[in-house]
Parts: C-alpha cells; sequence; structure tokens
C-alpha cells in the first residue's frame, strides 16, 4: 500500500508540530523516519495512522483520503506499534497478539481456524511461541515490545508503522525485528534512533528537523557527517564497516546546553 502525505501540517495550541509535509512511501518499501527528539517523528506518525487530524492537508492510502475513516477501516489496511504502548490488562500473551484480528472479525464470533494460525505463525516471527500462555503482567519490558510487534503483524496489515520498536529489545531482537521488517513485501515506516541500524536495513530514510523534512533518500545520501552535525550538533564519521554497512562513530557532542 502507498502511503502519502500531502502538504501535511498538524499542530497544537497555535504551534505547528509537522508543517507543510509532502512525502510518498511506495508499496514495499521499507522507510526509516529519523531526527532528534521532538522532532515531529511520533506526530507524523500518528497523523498518517489516522490518529490525529491534520490541521491542513491530507493523508492518503494507495491515493484515497482517510479523512472520515474509522479505526476498524483504518486498521484492516494498517497496524500501528506506538512508542511505550503500555496495558494493564491480564491477558496472556497470545490474547495480546490474537486482539491484531478484531478488525476483521464478528463481535461474537471467536477465532476461527485460520485466525490461529495467523497469531501463531505472528507469535513464531517475534520469538514469543513459548510465552505464549504467560501473563501480560510478568512479561519483560522487551518481550511486551515484542508482543505488541506481533499484535500488528497478527492484523496482517498493507503497511504497517512503527514508532521505536527496538528501545526495549536486545542486540538479537533487533538485529530480527529489523531483517523481518526489510524482508516483509509489506510497506514498512519506522521511526528508528539508531542511525547504523536505520541505515543497513532501510531503503530510504526520512530526516525530520523541527517538524520539517530535511532529508529524503537512501541511507547513504541522507547521512552526512555535515547533515548529523547540523540536525544532531554531534560530530560523527561516516565510513563503511567490512562487510559494507555504513559505519558511524560519534567524535563527541557539546556540552550540557548552558555550559561553556
Ligand atoms: N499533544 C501535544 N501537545 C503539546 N505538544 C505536543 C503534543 N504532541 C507532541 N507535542 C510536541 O511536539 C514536538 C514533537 O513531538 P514528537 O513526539 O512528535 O517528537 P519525536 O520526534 O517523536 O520525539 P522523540 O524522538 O523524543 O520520541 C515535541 O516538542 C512535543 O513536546
Amino acid at each position: 500500500m502507498r502511503i502519502a502525505a500531502e502538504d501535511l501540517t498538524w499542530g497544537v495550541g497555535g504551534r505547528d508540530i509537522v508543517r507543510d509535509l509532502t512525502v510518498e512511501v511506495e508499496p514495499g518499501q521499507t522507510v526509516g523516519l529519523i531526527g532528534p527528539n521532538g522532532s515531529g517523528k511520533s506526530s507524523l506518525l500518528r497523523c498518517l495512522a489516522g490518529l490525529r487530524a491534520p490541521t491542513s492537508g491530507a493523508v492518503r492510502y494507495d491515493g484515497e483520503d482517510v479523512k472520515g475513516w474509522d479505526s476498524r477501516r483504518i486498521a484492516r489496511r494498517l497496524a500501528f506499534v506506538e512508542q511505550a504502548a503500555e496495558s494493564d490488562s491480564d491477558l496472556r500473551v497470545a490474547d495480546v497478539v490474537a486482539l491484531g484480528r478484531t478488525p476483521f472479525r464478528d463481535r461474537w464470533r471467536g477465532l476461527t481456524p485460520a485466525d490461529h494460525a495467523i497469531v501463531d505463525a505472528a507469535l513464531d516471527h517475534l520469538d514469543l511461541a513459548h510465552l505464549r500462555h504467560r501473563h501480560w503482567k510478568t512479561l519483560s519490558g522487551g518481550e511486551r515490545q515484542r508482543a505488541h510487534i506481533a499484535r500488528a503483524f497478527a492484523q496482517r496489515p498493507w503497511a504497517v508503522l512503527l514508532d521505536e520498536p527496538t528501545n526495549h529489545l536486545d542486540i538479537r531482537h533487533q538485529l530480527e525485528l529489523m531483517s523481518l521488517l526489510a524482508g516483509t513485501d509489506q510497506t514498512v515506516l519506522v521511526a528508528l534512533h539508531d542511525l547504523a541500524l536505520a541505515a543497513r536495513y532501510c531503503d530510504r530514510l526520512l530526516l525530520l528537523s523541527g517538524g520539517e523534512l530535511l532529508a529524503d533518500g537512501p541511507p547513504g545520501d541522507v547521512l552526512t557527517g555535515d547533515r548529523l552535525r547540523e540536525v544532531y550538533e554531534v560530530d560523527a564519521h561516516i565510513g563503511r564497516d567490512d562487510l559494507g554497512h555504513l559505519a558511524i562513530s560519534y567524535r563527541g557532542a557539546p556540552g550540557p546546553r548552558g555550559e561553556g
């Protein structure tokens, strides 16, 4: 599914948080959304997921303006994994993942055998099969994060948006998740702080700064030392490791604000 933002502006209290942003994510692409804290990544994802109505401009799925679509209609097309999506339910892991089937279910009917197969596959993909009977409250932070991602995969969406999905994951699960996202034929837009991970697994990067799209292109073009200095205020050296992946070494940052 193609996701587009067209002259999108969203703001609160008279302040634009995302400004005049036009971008298209092509079907099947894996696109990384990067930018410093407060640059508008989550706000943009929330607009694209239909959780925020743009102040002006439009969000389109395959060319259709999603204005006025209800959450069920959106969830049949697109899954959204929010940052720190908490839940104090006492559901078991498999039940949480099965919530991904809700947009497709008759309210009073249980899961079909096909639903069960989809849930099992999502549990397997996120390395959760051994935890399927565990109560949600007993899970670690990373296990919860993987369960939320599995729920999104159980939606079998045409597109998936993820907000910092690796922040609680150990390195193996980070690599596995990114490789899963890069390998899927769904459209993926993923906000990431780890630039090396973004460079390695994404076809394309969108760099936000102050709510505006500052750069859009292949990772090697977007991530330059000058740009990282300008946007993140860090001194970075960009090279290649022995496998040919972009390698970033940070030489330092200015001291805490207000010092020096
Ligand atoms: N509902 C809101 N009310 C007021 N300000 C908001 C609201 N939502 C977001 N903001 C502000 O908008 C800016 C962008 O926030 P957003 O969460 O989109 O940034 P982000 O790039 O995802 O940041 P991070 O990397 O820290 O997660 C921040 O300054 C934030 O404080």
